[in-house]
């Protein structure tokens, strides 16, 4: 990259959900934040940027995971002049504190690196073998026990062997409930998974997980506020099957406090919240080595940071189902996706670079 006269550019997004999307840290309503384009200006001859000249990045804050829309913003401002005079280096250092920031500014160097070496985003990354597709599961919402049940076997035929369910939002008994109608309404030929987002007391979550255990649950991700590690530990060490998975309680300690206090044997790496995937990826070899399993998610990202999310996945050799199916929560994208959902896996796009194209036209 080195001599390119570099450009960022950014414009503000506001993407509704199809319908809310009920967790127990709050409702998320849309996804709002910033597509950004980095374009090497040398490349442009008819004003148009090729596929070697540009690379896309998406930053969509959410509160009580990243920085605020406007911090985000400011982030990116400071990056759009820093870019010019002191290149990608100068930029990722201007968004260095702001994670959703940082995530698209990333995402854009890599999406145009990858392009220019006609290689897709996740070998890029990797150096690693072709990869087809990664296992993704369907991410089923609150509701009652019968509507958990019917969202569940729809999932399960439309092929997703691998669904999990939001809980903690209703009462233990309910969520049980919920969990016991999900299983018997698709079989053992379906892997569940539950997400309480730290809505849980240890009492709570020690009855719940009784209940999982006998059910055969397979991921319990954090059950209690983040800061209960030894919380998690404790529950690790009654679990019979179900596997404990950390996701905030990750962000607020990190990889190593995690694996030290034995508080997982899960960890959820969502880009956006870590400063991208770039990160992410060093955190997923990390644990790894620690003996602990990667699951990649999104934050109900559009279509250019959910699909940077799916090379991320794909450059993980064995990586379990990941929370990527999320492009069928929003009722608006940025443009195209060129990820196909197909029998519980993700389409890996082998296109140079993300396999995003189109976006900043719209
Ligand atoms: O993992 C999934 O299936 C989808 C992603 C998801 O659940 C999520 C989406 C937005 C914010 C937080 C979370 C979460 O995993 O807690
Ligand atoms: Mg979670």
């Amino acid at each position: 990259m080195t001599g390119a006269t570099l450009a960022l550019e950014y414009r503000p997004f506001s993407l509704p959900l199809s319908s809310p999307l009920e967790t127990a840290d709050g409702r998320i309503e849309s996804r709002d934040g910033f597509l950004i384009r980095v374009v090497d200006e040398r490349g442009e001859d008819d004003g148009r940027p090729g596929d070697a000249t540009v690379g896309y990045g998406e930053a969509t804050p959410l509160a009580g995971w990243t920085e605020s829309v406007s911090g985000c913003e400011a982030a990116l401002e400071r990056a759009r002049e820093a870019i010019r005079s002191g290149g990608p280096s100068a930029a990722l250092e201007a968004v260095d504190r702001q994670v959703a920031a940082r995530h698209a500014v990333s995402l854009a160097l890599a999406d145009l690196q990858a392009r220019r070496e006609a290689t897709p985003l996740y070998q890029y990354l990797g150096r690693g073998p072709m990869v087809g597709r990664v296992p993704v599961n369907a991410t089923i919402g609150d509701g009652s026990p019968s509507e958990t049940a019917a969202d569940t076997r729809e999932a399960a035929d439309r092929g997703f062997g691998t669904c999990k369910l939001k809980v903690g939002i209703r009462s233990v008994e309910e969520d049980v409930e919920r969990v016991r109608r999900a299983g018997e309404a698709t079989g053992s030929g379906v892997t569940l998974r539950a997400d309480a987002n730290e809505a849980w007391t240890f009492e709570e979550a020690e009855t719940a997980l009784e209940a999982f255990d006998e059910i055969g649950l397979s991921v319990l991700e954090q059950p209690l506020p983040a800061g209960a590690l030894e919380g998690h530990a404790a529950l690790r060490a009654r679990s019979d099957g179900v596997m404990i998975a950390v996701d905030e309680g990750m962000l607020e300690h990190g990889v190593d406090a995690i694996c030290e206090a034995g508080a997982a044997d899960a960890v959820v790496l969502k880009p956006m919240a870590l400063g991208g995937i770039d990160v992410a990826r060093k955190m997923a070899v990390w644990v790894t080595e620690l003996g602990l399993t990667p699951i990649v998610t999104t934050t109900i990202d559009g279509v250019v940071a959910r699909t940077g999310a799916i090379h991320l996945a794909a450059s993980i050799p064995g990586i379990p189902a990941c929370g990527l199916a999320t492009a069928e929560l929003l009722a608006e994208d940025l443009g195209r996706d060129p990820v196909l959902i197909e029998n519980g896996a993700a389409v890996v796009p082998q296109a140079k670079g993300l396999g995003i194209d189109g976006v900043w036209e719209r």
